[in-house]
């Protein structure tokens, strides 16, 4: 026990953020008595479904929650393949952008109610738990631009796995709703806490307290949305390219930089989102892009650029 608590130490925050050279790491290690592999083992027993990866040449990848025969609840198993699709996405170095949707023009109705039921103990629910808030954590740390392309129902976990992503953007009669208190619950994977960061407190608190439907519109309106699609579901997918493609225009390595150093200043404390900021800094400053640029000579006259 004495071996095992010394290796367990709080890693800083900063130590805890994708920097250029260091891997994401979790919220929950070992030390907080997290154990992926029994945990994962438990969620085993729930199959079906998938989460699907389809990475582009553009650098945009597309992230699909699969089961729609249940409205694309995520079971056991699933968990455990969104944890696989984010590991592959830390690992994918030519990305910049990426797209989370769901099968069958709904989003997702949030954790499989089979498997709640099966692990509906404090113990298991709370392993569950630290399982989604790690990957869904590093879902929202991955140096790519993400955006959540929000058709049908987003439910409860499905809500929460909108607000593990930077951006959303929501599909006409689409509808974004906390039902945790109607299962006397609260948020479990992490979608308090971002959810706060998104909208505020105040918005917050008002709908997880009132489990109140958010169409588009109001979702727009306190800023839980960008922006609402047009009407053609048949083109819903096409549009969110065409938005992230806007929004992730130029080199891979620039973006990327980007989305870093603005990870580092929604987390860090000042100085050390400053200090972060000057290592990645480092690694674009006299690289490829710039001396490019610089080769170009000035080129913004007062419009805006497309690249
Ligand atoms: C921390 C997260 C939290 C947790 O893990 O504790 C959760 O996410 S708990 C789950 C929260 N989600 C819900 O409570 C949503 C439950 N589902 C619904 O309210 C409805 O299904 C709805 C509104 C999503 C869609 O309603 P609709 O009438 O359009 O379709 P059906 O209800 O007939 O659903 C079709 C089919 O899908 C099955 N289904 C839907 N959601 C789930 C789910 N979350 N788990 C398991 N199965 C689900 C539903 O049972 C139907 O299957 P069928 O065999 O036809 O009965």
């Amino acid at each position: 026990m004495a071996l095992h608590l010394r290796k367990c130490f709080i890693l800083p925050i900063r130590s805890r953020l994708v920097l250029p050279q260091q891997r994401i790491k979790s919220v929950y290690t070992t030390c907080d008595g997290f154990n992926e592999e029994e945990i994962r083992e438990k969620l085993q027993r729930f199959p079906g479904g998938s989460v699907d990866l389809s990475k582009q040449t553009s650098g945009i990848a597309v992230l699909t929650v699969n089961n729609p025969g249940r409205m694309n609840a995520f079971t056991g198993t699933m968990m455990g393949e969104l944890k696989d699709r984010v590991d592959e996405l830390e690992q994918w170095t030519d990305g910049k952008g990426l797209i989370v949707q769901g099968a069958a023009s709904t989003f997702c109705s949030g954790s499989d109610l089979n498997a709640v039921r099966a692990i509906s103990n404090p113990q298991d629910g709370m392993k569950m738990c630290m399982l989604m808030q790690n990957t869904l954590t590093r879902l929202l740390r991955l140096p790519l631009v993400s955006v959540a392309l929000v058709e049908g129902k987003a439910l409860g976990g499905g809500a929460e796995l909108t607000t593990a992503c930077d951006f959303r953007l929501m599909a006409p009669g689409s509808e974004i709703r906390f039902v945790h208190k109607h299962m006397g619950l609260v948020p479990g994977w992490g979608g308090a806490a971002r959810l706060v960061r998104i909208v505020g407190s105040k918005n917050a608190l008002q709908l997880l307290s009132t489990a109140r439907r958010v169409d588009p519109d109001y979702a727009v309106s306190i800023g839980l949305a960008e922006e609402i699609l047009a009407s053609d579901v048949s083109r819903s997918l096409d549009q969110a390219q065409k938005w992230l493609s806007d929004h992730t225009k130029g080199p891979s390595p620039v973006i990327r930089a980007l989305k870093k150093v603005v990870i580092s200043g929604r987390e860090l404390p000042l100085d050390e989102a400053l200090r972060t900021e000057k290592q990645v800094f480092g690694t674009v400053w006299g690289g490829p892009a710039n001396l490019e640029a610089l080769a170009q000579g000035p080129k913004h006259k007062g419009h805006n650029t497309d690249d």
